[in-house]
């Protein structure tokens, strides 16, 4: 009997977390959990180390770094949301673990950091698109790919004009039509600003330049994203929307478990549509891909500006289309470092942008 793989998982509270310990509960011969990391939610933690048999916990990024140095583990799994899971990465990246990144801003603020630290085959994409692709270049070579094709379900508000999202409410915001996920990123959904940072995430990991890289809307979110190569082929992957297929792939890589996800079923007809992504109402994807051509602190930058319109929003301080002119703003205010940053000058990007974020929304 092989080893079993010691799980040590960050942001356990929340829809990636409770995700993985559901994909961890079922297969116990395969996993065991040596430490979890949460927010605030101190009750669920202690209810999930009870459960798991967990002695080691952490709250808050200090801790949740400091786990992941104290802590030897097979695969750190990184489902905190936003700028807080930085650290931690990179904590993780300093050990032998294998990281599973649900935390795509770790990655995307912290690049000219994190980039260097990613030994190949040591970062394993939580994210569906970027799983997905993972599971796509299987077939052939980087030089093969001639791009990559992200998919978006457009969110709950696929189709309005800019003038029909004039007055949309966080409640319609949080509706998302596929996907059950924490606030922040069903809210990026919502604005496209999630498919904008999978399009950096998607260059980061898979070093395909971003002219390369195109963003398709599939309302259905079953192709979770394609890989067309030099011969004309494409390939995509599918399945039906559920996290615990990716999640179960970054834990236990290069081994698929079975049963984790439900195929898809091919006895009823269905229609899987693509059509293109409405620009003029949904600018984020093309800001995001000048931010992340610019590199350096800019999706710092974008991230933390990002984050602060999104709590804004959900508070009543700011409207659904003020999001992403917001975002303009802090990146027009916000200078850029000289030469390339590292982690404190990311991280002084992140209090900067933030503070010229709160500004502008305190002012009206
Ligand atoms: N949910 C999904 O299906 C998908 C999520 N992702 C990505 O995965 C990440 C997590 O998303 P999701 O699970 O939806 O988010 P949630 O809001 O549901 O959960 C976030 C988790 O992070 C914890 N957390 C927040 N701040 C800290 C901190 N400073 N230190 C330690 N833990 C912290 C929260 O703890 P607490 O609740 O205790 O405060 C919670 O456990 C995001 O980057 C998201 O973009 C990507 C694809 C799909
Ligand atoms: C499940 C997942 O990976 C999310 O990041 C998803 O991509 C959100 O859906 P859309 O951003 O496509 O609406
Ligand atoms: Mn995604």
């Amino acid at each position: 009997m092989t080893a079993r793989r010691r799980i040590l998982l960050l942001g356990s509270t929340g829809s990636i977390g409770t995700q993985t310990l559901d994909v961890i509960a079922a297969n116990p011969d395969r996993f065991e959990v040596v430490g979890l990391a949460a927010g605030r939610n101190r009750a669920l933690l202690e209810q999930q180390a009870e459960r798991f048999g967990v002695r080691a916990l952490a709250q808050g990024t200090e801790e949740a770094e400091a786990l992941v140095r104290d802590v030897e583990a097979d695969v750190v799994l990184n489902g905190i949301t936003g700028a807080a899971g930085l650290r931690p990465t990179i904590a993780a990246l300093r050990t032998d673990a294998v990281l599973g990144l649900a935390n795509k801003e770790s990655l995307i603020i912290g690049g000219p950091v994190v980039k260097p630290l990613m030994a190949p085959g040591r970062v394993l994409p939580v994210d569906s698109e970027h799983s997905a692709i993972a599971q796509c270049l299987v077939s052939g070579s980087h030089d093969e790919v001639r791009r990559l094709v992200l998919t978006a379900s457009g969110g709950p508000f696929r189709g309005r004009s800019r003038d029909e999202l004039r007055s949309v409410t966080p409640a319609q915001a949080l509706a998302h039509p596929t996907w059950d996920m924490g606030l922040m990123v069903t809210t990026n959904s919502a604005t496209l600003v999630n498919k904008g940072l999978e399009v950096i995430e998607a260059h980061l990991l898979f070093d395909v330049p971003f002219e390369r890289i195109d963003v398709v809307v599939h309302p259905q979110s079953i192709v979770h994203s394609m890989v067309e190569f030099t011969d004309g082929a494409t390939i995509a992957q599918a399945s039906p929307p559920d996290m615990r297929l990716p999640i179960s792939l970054a834990l236990d890589a290069p081994h698929r478990i079975p049963h984790v996800g439900a195929p898809l079923d091919w006895t009823t007809a269905q229609s899987w549509t693509f059509e293109p992504l409405d620009d003029a109402a949904f600018p984020s994807v093309t800001l995001a891909k000048v931010v992340g051509a610019a590199g350096g602190t800019r999706p710092a930058v974008f991230n933390a500006a990002n984050e602060q319109a999104v709590h804004a929003f959900h508070a009543g301080r700011l409207a659904f289309l003020d999001i992403v002119p917001l975002i303009e703003a802090v990146l027009a205010s916000v200078p850029e470092a000289s030469g390339t940053p590292d982690l404190e000058a990311v991280l002084d990007a992140d209090r900067q942008a933030r503070a010229a974020a709160d500004a502008v929304i305190a002012r009206g």
